[in-house]
């Protein structure tokens, strides 16, 4: 399905916030963005000039061209500069049937500090199923001073929840936390809260703007609120992260709508024959000789994928949504059934007992954690179906550990190796509220770094004893298991784009 969207607002030239801002993110979130211009402002990354507003009629006659042809599934609703403005919008929602959702952003004064609106008009707040203020748009509704805590913000959110009948997001990208995510209220009080570690950029403008249409999309594709919001939110995080790469204006830049877009397709796209051999990322296990130093030149490509550009980094800031999570775990444990089975052939296959009985306790080692996530994560493994990208993956080492022992101790590598790796990624401090703090804690395990070590000098000493032909095999199945390792992360992160 694809959602309607359309959103009633005001423009931007330079393309980061009102209307212009709107229809991407409609894009980005999954829908088909349509516009109706409530204000033409001359604004650009510097800040607002000036402001024109057609007369009512004229709006009014291009929210009938709409509704009159077209099935609209939600509606996101901007800068209004006036009450006649206001009124006409109140008018046609009030006729809309009563199953669209209407996101209603309060826009009054842009972050350069130029006024966008007289005031919120009471009668639009009450169409909306959900109002997205920030801290400032939110104190002002609600008569009070700005909100300095998250307890304080939820505390205004819910007076206007109270007021209007809606549900409020309260929004804490003005808050001086470092949690700046958005908390879900109603009248009785919190719902649910979405995640945005911050993000220290240049590049915000036309945030609000981009959330609010982003989450009436994702209402209009039927999702729940609370989903909505955490899909909004993620999407957002990961937006303003690469904002300032567009280079767009000399101020405060727009965040980049389809950043996420463009990193699957890069992800989708794989070089199938060369290797690039360049790796700037320092091993945290360091090779052990030539021949596995050469090994981790091909890992450079994989770990772009999966660390600092994607999965791993929506896990550690904590924006992974609880969806991607669950889906990555159940795959993960599906993954480490097999992973035990391959090494257990690798016990089978060694050349000395030392060897034997170092697969033997990884085999021990995999088993123990894939139980502890059943337990931990209340997973039922009968419940639990492998994705493309996981088969594909547990198929490899299957085949890859049948015959050749030097084939199948590089082939396993990865999974010790680019594992061990993650410790680069884990932040030095995990905020006591991080939904997987536990999870991303334990990637610094210096147990698994102390066998990870051990994997490593296994494969040195098999390649540096090995046929230029066996060599040449390792290294390829090295390098295909480091691709499918970063197919494997990236999979939870596909899940829920549309
Ligand atoms: N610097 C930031 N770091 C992390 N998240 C942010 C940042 N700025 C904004 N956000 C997220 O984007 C949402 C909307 O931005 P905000 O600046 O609050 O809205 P507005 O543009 O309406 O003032 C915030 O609630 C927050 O979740
Ligand atoms: C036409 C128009 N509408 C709204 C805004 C304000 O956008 P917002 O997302 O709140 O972002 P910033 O003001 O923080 O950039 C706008 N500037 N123009």
């Amino acid at each position: 399905m694809i959602a309607r969207v359309l959103s009633i607002a005001g423009t931007d030239p330079t393309g980061g916030a009102g209307l212009q801002a709107d229809v991407k993110s409609i894009a980005a979130a999954g829908g088909y963005g349509m516009g109706v211009v409530t204000s033409l402002v001359v604004q650009n990354t510097r800040g607002v000039q000036q402001v024109h507003t057609p007369d009512p009629d004229f709006l009014e006659a291009q929210l009938r061209a709409v509704s009159d042809d077209v099935i609209i599934d939600a509606v996101k609703v901007g800068m209004i500069a006036d009450q006649a403005s206001a009124a006409v919008v109140v008018n046609w929602l009030r006729n809309l049937p009563s199953n669209i959702s209407v996101v209603v952003d309060p826009v009054m004064v842009a972050s350069s500090g130029q006024a966008l609106a007289d005031s919120v008009s009471a009668d639009l707040l009450t169409c909306a199923t959900v109002l997205t203020p920030n801290v400032d748009e939110l104190a002002a509704l609600v008569g009070k001073p700005a909100a300095s805590s998250r307890a304080e913000l939820i505390a205004q959110a819910q007076v206007l929840a109270e007021k209007t009948g809606a549900l409020v997001v309260a929004k804490g990208g003005h808050l001086a936390d470092d949690d700046r995510g958005n908390t879900l209220v109603n009248a009785t009080g919190e719902l649910a809260h979405a995640a945005s570690w911050f993000v220290d950029t240049t590049a915000s403008h036309g945030t609000g703007c981009s959330l609010s249409s982003a989450l009436a999309t994702r209402l209009g594709l039927g999702e729940s609120p609370q989903v909505a919001l955490e899909w909004a939110t993620s999407w957002a995080h990961e937006a303003l992260q690469y904002g300032e790469a567009q280079a767009v204006g000399t101020g405060n830049g727009p965040i980049d709508h389809f950043h996420r877009l463009r990193r699957q397709a890069k992800s989708g796209l794989q070089n199938p024959a060369v290797p690039d051999k360049r790796n700037r990322h320092q091993p945290v296990v360091k090779a052990s000789g030539e021949h596995t130093r050469e090994l981790w030149e091909y890992a450079g490509e994989s770990l772009d994928r999966f660390g600092s550009d994607g999965f791993i980094s929506a896990l550690m800031q904590g924006t992974l949504s609880g969806s991607q999570f669950t889906f990555y775990i159940e795959q993960d444990d599906y993954y480490l059934n097999i992973y035990a089975a391959v090494l257990a052939r690798l016990a089978a296959a060694a050349q000395s007992a030392e060897e034997r009985s170092f697969w033997a306790e990884s085999v021990t080692g995999c088993i123990a954690v894939e139980q502890g996530m059943h337990a931990q994560w209340n997973l039922d493994p009968s419940t639990v179906h492998p994705s493309p990208a996981t088969l594909a993956y547990t198929d490899f080492l299957r085949a890859e550990t049948g015959s050749d022992y030097v084939v199948a101790v590089a082939a396993v590598l990865p999974c010790f190796w680019l594992y061990a790796q993650l410790a680069a990624f884990v932040p030095d401090a995990i905020p006591e509220d991080h939904p997987y703090k536990d999870w991303v804690e334990a990637y610094r395990d210096e147990a698994f770094q102390a066998s990870t070590a051990r994997a490593v000098q296994i494969a040195e000493g098999l390649l540096a004893a090995a046929s230029d032909h066996q060599r040449a095999a390792a290294q390829q199945a090295f390098w295909r298991a480091c691709q499918l390792e970063a197919d494997f992360f990236a999979q939870a992160l596909l899940l829920d784009t549309l």
